[in-house]
């Protein structure tokens, strides 16, 4: 039987490595996708060395161009594609009054129109393909409560959930289920330079202050990691989500209750 094939963006580290291996261990072919082509080689070389059946794809999600390329890449490698994960994002720390322009561009382009281009390349394989297909988003907390000084952030993390609804909606016809994944603080390289950032913003703040404090109110008392978030994704990526679209499902320890 063939084996069902998954895309991760911005799979090189972090909670997208995470989804990726958990992927790769339900039996799904994985494309490894990031814009460091360094770290990606890296992750590749060790996914094979664990002999996972692994391919990778350096592009740049706020092109929309390299999405439908990557979507491209792997059905010329596996042959099909099934289920998309838009997981590539950034951040910014900055206090509302100083938002500018070159923010606003940097983090619309990445976390929301780059999800929106994901979705659109996905979901033309999936139409091209019948059969329908999964794409699932990355939102956060952030995409229900917004945070002080994650002014930008937290509403690219809104536009993550509208466009989940709106797709879920367009696409259902097709059988693509639509749904979006909410972490709430998880300790990874974005953590660590919200953290860092938040003390340069702040100089009464020591390092690892912020971290400390946004985990503090957790109610299950432990901060978060990739593998709490990948263990949502395969559930979403499996058949046992198929009744489920248009939902942004808060996987965050109990921090934000919507
Ligand atoms: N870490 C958290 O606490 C947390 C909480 C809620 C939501 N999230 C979301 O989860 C996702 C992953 O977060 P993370 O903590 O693993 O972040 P991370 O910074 O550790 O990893 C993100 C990866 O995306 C890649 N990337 C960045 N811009 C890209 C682009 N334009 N094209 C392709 N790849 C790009 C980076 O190179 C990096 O490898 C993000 O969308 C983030 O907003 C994270
Ligand atoms: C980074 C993120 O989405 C939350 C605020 O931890």
């Amino acid at each position: 039987m063939t084996e069902k094939v998954a895309i991760i963006t911005g799979s090189a580290g972090g909670l997208g490595k995470g989804i990726a291996e958990r992927l790769t261990n339900d039996g799904f072919d994985i494309v490894l996708h990031d814009i460091n082509q360094d770290l990606l080689n890296e992750t590749e070389a060790e996914f094979k060395d664990k002999g996972f059946k692994v391919t990778s794809f350096v592009g740049d999600v706020s092109k929309r161009e390299d999405q439908f390329a990557l979507v491209k890449h792997a059905v010329d490698t596996f042959g099909r594609l099934d289920v998309f994960v838009n997981n590539a994002g950034v951040e910014a720390v900055t206090p509302l009054m100083d938002i500018d322009q070159k923010e606003l561009s940097k983090l619309f382009s990445i976390n929301a129109f780059g999800m929106l281009f994901g979705t659109q390349a996905a979901a033309a394989q999936f139409i091209k393909q019948g059969g329908g297909g999964k794409i699932i988003s990355a939102s956060s907390i952030a995409g229900h409560e917004s945070y002080e000084m994650l002014g930008t952030y937290s509403a690219t993390k809104h536009v993550v959930r509208s466009f989940t609804q709106t797709a879920s909606k367009e696409l259902a016809k097709y059988k693509i289920n639509v749904n979006a994944y909410a972490p709430g603080v998880a300790k990874t390289k974005m953590w660590d330079r919200i953290d860092a950032e938040m003390v340069k913003q702040d100089p009464s703040l020591k390092p690892g202050d912020a971290f400390a404090k946004y985990t503090a109110e957790i109610s299950l008392g432990r901060y978060e990691v990739p593998t709490d978030v990948a263990n949502l994704v395969s559930f979403l990526a499996s058949p046992d989500s198929d009744y489920i679209t248009g939902q942004t499902i808060l996987v965050d320890g109990g921090m934000v209750y919507r």
